[in-house]
């Protein structure tokens, strides 16, 4: 467990960019090379001067491949890495919502005999999520509430104007399937709950937009043999992209600590 383990970072916007501050100087972590689309490429060199930047994973030296830049990137990048043996972290968990790409991701893993891991990122629960499933769980539903202007550029701007909302407004209510089709930019935490719980069909998902919140507020009610919960997160949003929760940086930083730590929680 002493041994460095070489990290390819892939995606250096509002996620990565906190990650590389938050590894800075881990004495079991290093983020070895970035992956940036090639118009990224001279932005990320400044970010992390040390590190090989470019748009692809290098070949070698890599011991782990983290994903924290979009569904596209996991196809481009986290499918071949884990088909050639490199473990993959991934925060777009969204992107497994598309039919066949769970069976595909894991197909790679595989193949290269290795192992995907999905972060929880902006949600809480999963592991009580994912235990509960274990012994048979009956309904699940997911509330997302974010401000108006985080759900600027989705079909919820249709027949309304996201700039004068003056209350709280239900912009959906289906299965997370249907809201992943819809929303592909906020159903990560909705695919998350799904893989943890009950599949993309049987989870019922709700999105508003609340004109009163400053948060990205996230809803989780389950039931089942084990009892019951329900879980409400009040995340607070990244500056540099509010449509990402802090929080998910912090669950990224977890997942890779925990892989090296001697005691993992
Ligand atoms: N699991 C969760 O709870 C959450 C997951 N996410 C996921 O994390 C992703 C990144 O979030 P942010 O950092 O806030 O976004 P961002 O837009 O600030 O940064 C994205 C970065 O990825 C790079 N990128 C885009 N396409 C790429 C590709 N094909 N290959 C390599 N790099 C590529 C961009 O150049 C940029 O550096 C989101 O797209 C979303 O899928 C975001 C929020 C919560
Ligand atoms: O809160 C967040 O960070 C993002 C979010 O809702 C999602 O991607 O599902």
């Amino acid at each position: 467990m002493t041994a460095i383990t070489r990290i390819a970072l892939v995606g250096c916007g509002a996620i990565g960019t906190s990650v590389l501050e938050l590894l800075h100087g881990d004495p079991a972590l290093k983020v070895v090379a970035i992956v940036v689309p090639a118009e990224g490429v001279a932005a990320a060199q400044k970010v992390a001067p040390d590190a090989q930047v470019g748009s692809a994973v290098p070949a070698t030296g890599i011991d782990l491949v983290v994903e924290t830049a979009g569904h596209a990137a996991i196809e481009e990048h986290v499918l071949p890495a884990l088909a050639r043996g490199t473990p993959c972290v991934v925060a777009s968990v969204g992107a497994l919502s598309a039919t066949g790409f769970a069976e595909k991701l894991e197909a790679a893993a595989v193949a290269g005999k290795t192992q995907v891991q999905l972060i929880p990122g902006a949600i809480g629960g999963i592991d009580a999520l994912a235990a509960a499933r274990i012994g048979g769980l009956d309904s699940v539903r997911y509330t997302g509430r974010k401000p108006p202007q985080a759900w600027k550029g989705t079909p919820a701007e249709q027949g309304r104007n996201l700039d004068t909302l003056a209350q709280e407004t239900v912009i959906f209510e289906g299965s997370a399937r249907e809201a992943a089709l819809l929303y592909p930019k906020n159903a990560n935490v909705a695919a998350t709950v799904s893989l943890a719980g009950l599949g993309l069909d049987r989870t019922l998902v709700r999105l508003i937009a609340d004109p009163a919140t400053t948060e990205n507020v996230h809803t989780v009610e389950a039931e089942g043999a084990f009892g019951s919960f329900a879980l409400t997160m009040r995340n607070k949003p990244l500056a540099a992209n509010p449509k990402t929760s802090a929080l998910t940086v912090y669950s990224a930083v977890r997942a890779l600590r925990n892989r090296v730590a001697p005691l993992a929680i």
